[in-house]
């Protein structure tokens, strides 16, 4: 599996929402969904959404692990979220550090909402609804903006 080229801030495509994925083309991005994980996992990062790979479709991934960073980042197996959607989040907020692999060197706390609950589509096409909070609900969040063309230093207060 190949990895793919990191969009960096300046790119526009990072600045735009991106489409939902029809539910035809699930069977049609598998290597895509491939891709990113390789390419995530070779940047050592927890997240990734499909613009940061120049691919304008409403697709994440979402892998916390432990790390240099974040020693307590809670391990999870990476999950791919086809066209999420954020039906509902916590009025309690928590700060914390994030970082961009398509804003090198920058490191900056964030207000993220505690909790949310999201849809998305599995990679095989199934409907799924979760609950989410902590250092994975802030991935989620982080990879949500970025389908709509924000980067985390929009965020600060
Ligand atoms: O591994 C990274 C590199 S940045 C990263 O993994 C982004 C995801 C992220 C890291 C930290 C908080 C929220 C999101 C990935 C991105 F840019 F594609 F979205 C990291 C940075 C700060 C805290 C913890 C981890
Ligand atoms: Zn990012």
């Amino acid at each position: 599996t190949r990895t793919l080229a990191i969009a960096t801030h300046d790119a526009p495509i990072l600045h735009q929402r991106a489409q939902e994925v029809g539910d035809i083309q699930v069977h049609a991005i598998q290597t895509l969904l491939d891709e990113m994980l390789t390419t995530m996992q070779a940047a050592n990062g927890v997240g990734i959404a499909a613009p940061q790979v120049f691919v304008p479709l409403r697709i994440i991934i979402v892998a916390s692990q432990p790390n240099k960073r974040y020693p307590d980042a809670p391990f999870m197996e990476p999950i791919a979220m086809i066209n999420p959607e954020i039906l509902w989040q916590s009025d309690t907020t928590c700060s914390g550090w994030e970082g961009c692999l398509s804003v090198p060197d920058t490191r900056a706390q964030v207000k993220r909402a505690e909790r949310l609950r999201i849809r998305y589509w599995t990679r095989t096409g199934e409907q799924v609804e979760a609950e989410y909070s902590g250092f994975v609900a802030r991935i989620i969040q982080h990879e949500c903006d970025h389908l709509d063309g924000i980067l985390f230093p929009e965020r600060l207060e």
